[in-house]
């Protein structure tokens, strides 16, 4: 993750050297360092994900962190330093306000989850008290358990609502390089497959963990992704 903001200033630091100022580049940067200081903020949370308890450190997610980031991530500030554009204020502006509210959504849905679990649902999303499954599950020792799942706030509009600030961040902070070519966009396509994927199979660990209860939630949110299509 470091080498992918360091990669990133890198970049945008050669483009000035080659170009002078150069607003896409460092639009392109802002959005992606502020992106993963975030992801540095909420580390702790990362630690209860999919990729740490289901996954775990083996071949896929060390390959992944090790090569597959650093080299395919950093496509969008890469492919600027050969391709500089200039954007103009009015765009600048444009890009970073959609870029920092889409940080903000997908980290704030991201909270929201963490939040009610560590105050066991006494606390408030979006100003009223949450609505929670106390969902039951037994652990591979035999011992029963139990999970909270949020039907409010974010996690009431869609089941992984927060995948679409996400891929919007990953969209916005691509456009500087304009719709010329498909390489610096690749970041982009692969983060929706990947997403979308990662949807599905988190809808059936949900479910092979959670039974019942996971329906119930099913019934009451009941798109995956994006209300109204997937
Ligand atoms: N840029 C990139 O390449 C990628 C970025 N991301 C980002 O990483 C972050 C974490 O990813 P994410 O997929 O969410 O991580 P998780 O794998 O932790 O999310 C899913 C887990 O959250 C719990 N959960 C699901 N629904 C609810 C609910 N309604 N209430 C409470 N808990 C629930 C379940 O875990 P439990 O067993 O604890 O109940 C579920 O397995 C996100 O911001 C995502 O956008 C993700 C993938 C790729
Ligand atoms: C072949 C292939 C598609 C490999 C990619 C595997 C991994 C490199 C990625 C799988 C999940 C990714 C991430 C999950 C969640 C994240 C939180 C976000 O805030 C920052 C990025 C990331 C750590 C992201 C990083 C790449 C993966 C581990």
């Amino acid at each position: 993750m470091l080498a992918w903001a360091l990669l990133s200033v890198i970049f945008c630091m050669k483009s000035f050297e080659l170009y002078g100022y150069t607003d896409s580049s460092l639009v392109t940067c802002i959005l992606t360092v502020v992106y993963l200081a975030k992801f540095f903020w909420w580390e702790s949370g990362y630690m209860k994900t999919m990729d740490i308890i289901v996954d775990r450190a083996g071949f896929y997610l060390c390959w992944g962190c090790l090569v597959w980031v650093p080299a395919l991530y950093t496509l969008p500030s890469y492919f600027l330093v050969s391709h500089p554009q200039q954007l103009g204020l009015n765009l600048t502006l444009f890009v970073l306000l959609i870029g920092f509210l889409s940080v903000y959504v997908n980290y704030d849905a991201d909270h929201q989850k963490l939040h009610v679990r560590n105050t066991n649902g006494n606390c408030f999303v979006w100003g009223n008290r949450p609505q929670i499954i106390r969902a039951k599950y037994y652990l591979l020792n035999g011992k029963k358990s139990e999970s909270l799942l949020l039907v409010s706030g974010y996690w009431s509009i869609s089941r992984h609502f927060h995948y679409i600030p996400e891929l919007l961040l990953a969209f916005i902070w691509s456009c500087p390089n304009g719709f010329h070519y498909v390489l610096p966009y690749f970041y982009f396509i692969i983060l929706f497959i990947l997403l979308m994927h990662r949807a599905h199979r988190d809808d059936q660990k949900c479910k092979y963990k959670y039974g019942q209860y996971w329906y119930e939630y099913c019934q009451k949110v009941k798109y995956r992704v994006c209300p109204g299509i997937y």
